[in-house]
């Protein structure tokens, strides 16, 4: 059946007449399209929305109105449905109109398929609402949450770094002494709860005066740094190398029993004294360590007795001749 255009699509009775100053009053928008979408009836609030007087959008497309996006929408949920869209009853919808000065303005669209009293598909009839303002919102808040998330990673980067730089020594790079100490306390009290060894290697570099007062302070620097690099890169994830203090370092070694860790500091030991470090103009620099070794629970019971052991057998070692490992079973 033909429409003409210039005619609504339904007849309005007293009642419609009611019912769209209704809709009208509410700030919404009414219009009517035939079978081809093309408008047959828009209302006050529809011209006043779009920019249009309604002359100029009766027997124009929908399409016409719509930006390509909303479009697409509509063909996909169209597509989707499977079947053509009037089949399917009040569908709704959210989209940006273009309008006469080339702004768009978002429209939450509920529409209906209309049919006449044979049951033909005749056009549809729906309200939309203006909803730009909501989108533009929706869309700044959506930009305060992107900074914001971006300002909340940077702080906890920020966060990261700083808990990093309380706990690592600055010059080599191993963990400081206070951290260390933590650390250790945690340890030693897994290890009795698991029944579990722990062992401490502390190294103390030999004769390190010398290297300042022959190739400088920063020499000096150079060959601790060289010494920090080589514990952490020689140590299992769950060691824990850590500056002490001057030139003095120290490993935990969770779950390594006393033999073990003797082992690994006559590594240490060899590694070192193999070491050729590089230093300023090109000085090629030879140090050696003296170790000493303890282990919890056989030679101590708490943190401080573990480095008072481990410490005294340092100490044993440098008065030895320096450049070895000590621990029990050297005593
Ligand atoms: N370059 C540099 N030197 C340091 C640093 N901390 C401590 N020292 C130096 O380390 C040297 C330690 O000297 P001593 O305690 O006499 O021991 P040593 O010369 O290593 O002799 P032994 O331990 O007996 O083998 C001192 O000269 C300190 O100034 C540091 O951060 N950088």
């Amino acid at each position: 059946m033909n429409h003409d255009p210039a005619l609504p699509v339904t007849p309005r009775t007293t009642n419609d007449t009611r019912l769209l100053s209704m809709i009208n009053a509410s700030g919404d928008c009414f219009w009517e399209v035939d079978v081809e979408r093309r408008f047959v009836y828009i209302s006050d609030n529809m011209a006043l929305m779009m920019g249009y007087p309604a002359t100029e959008v009766v027997g124009r497309s929908v399409q016409d109105f719509m930006t390509p996006e909303y479009k697409l929408q509509i063909h996909r949920q169209t597509i989707e449905r499977g079947a053509p869209i009037h089949q399917h009853g009040a569908i709704r919808h959210e989209g940006e109109f273009i309008c006469k000065d080339g702004s768009g303005k978002w429209g939450d669209t509920v529409s209906v398929p209309v049919f006449d009293d044979d049951g033909v598909h005749i056009g549809y009839f729906g309200i939309t609402r203006d909803i730009t303002q909501r989108k533009k919102d929706e869309h700044a808040l959506r930009e305060a949450n992107r900074l914001l998330r971006g300002q909340v990673q940077r702080i906890n980067q920020l966060h990261e770094q700083l808990r990093e730089q309380a706990i690592r020594d600055d010059l080599t790079g191993v963990y400081n002494r206070r951290h260390f100490v933590a650390v250790a306390e945690r340890e030693i009290a897994r290890s009795r709860r698991q029944q579990q060894p722990l062992s401490l290697v502390m190294l103390d570099v030999d004769f390190f005066k010398r290297v300042n007062d022959v190739h400088g302070h920063l020499a000096g620097d150079e060959a601790l740094r060289v010494i920090g690099l080589l514990l952490r890169s020689t140590s299992r994830a769950e060691d824990l190398a850590c500056r002490l203090g001057g030139e003095e370092f120290a490993v935990l070694l969770p779950g390594m029993d006393h033999h073990g860790a003797i082992e690994r500091a006559q590594e240490w030991r060899s590694a070192l004294a193999s070491l050729k470090t590089r230093i300023g103009g090109g000085t090629e620099l030879s140090l050696t360590a003296s170790f000493g070794v303890a282990t919890f629970p056989q030679h101590a019971g708490s943190v401080t007795e573990l480095m008072r052991a481990a410490d005294q057998r340092l100490y044993h070692a440098k008065d030895s001749g320096r450049n070895r490992v000590v621990g029990a079973l050297d005593e």
